[in-house]
């Protein structure tokens, strides 16, 4: 895992002990499942957005950027909340490498 991944993660699961007047992952936490869920929604929104854009102007591409990583930030708290470890996101993209998508789809149940 990456270095700043991994710190992050590390962080977030600190502030489980901090207070929600001096942090704001903390005070996501206080706030809910819910909150962070309507975050991460947002966060998703303004990234596609700012994709769209950046298709039609480049200089939108700095945008692109800024937004993915408050969406990426978001679903950290996510997994956070639900105690789940970034690592294991990492170890299912590491499962799936080399597994082409068209084929897993063709090889699922009906
Ligand atoms: N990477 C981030 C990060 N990215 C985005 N944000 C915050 O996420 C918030 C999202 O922006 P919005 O404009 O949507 O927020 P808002 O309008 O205040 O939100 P609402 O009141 O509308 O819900 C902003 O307050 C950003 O500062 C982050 N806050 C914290 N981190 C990391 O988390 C660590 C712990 O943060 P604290 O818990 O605040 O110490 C920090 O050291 C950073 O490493």
């Amino acid at each position: 895992m990456s270095d700043i991944l991994s710190t992050l993660a590390k962080t977030l699961e600190d502030r489980k002990k901090a207070e929600p007047e001096t942090s704001y992952v903390s005070s996501l936490y206080a706030k809910g499942l819910d909150k962070i869920l309507e975050k991460v929604g947002e966060e998703a929104f303004e990234t596609v957005l700012a994709a769209k854009n950046a298709e039609v102007d480049t200089q939108q591409r700095e945008k692109v950027v800024y937004e993915t990583a408050d969406l990426w930030f978001h679903t950290l708290v996510m997994l956070a909340q639900l105690n789940i470890h970034p690592d294991e996101i990492l170890s299912e993209l590491a499962r799936r490498e080399g597994l082409s998508g068209i084929e897993e789809k063709a090889s699922r149940q009906p």
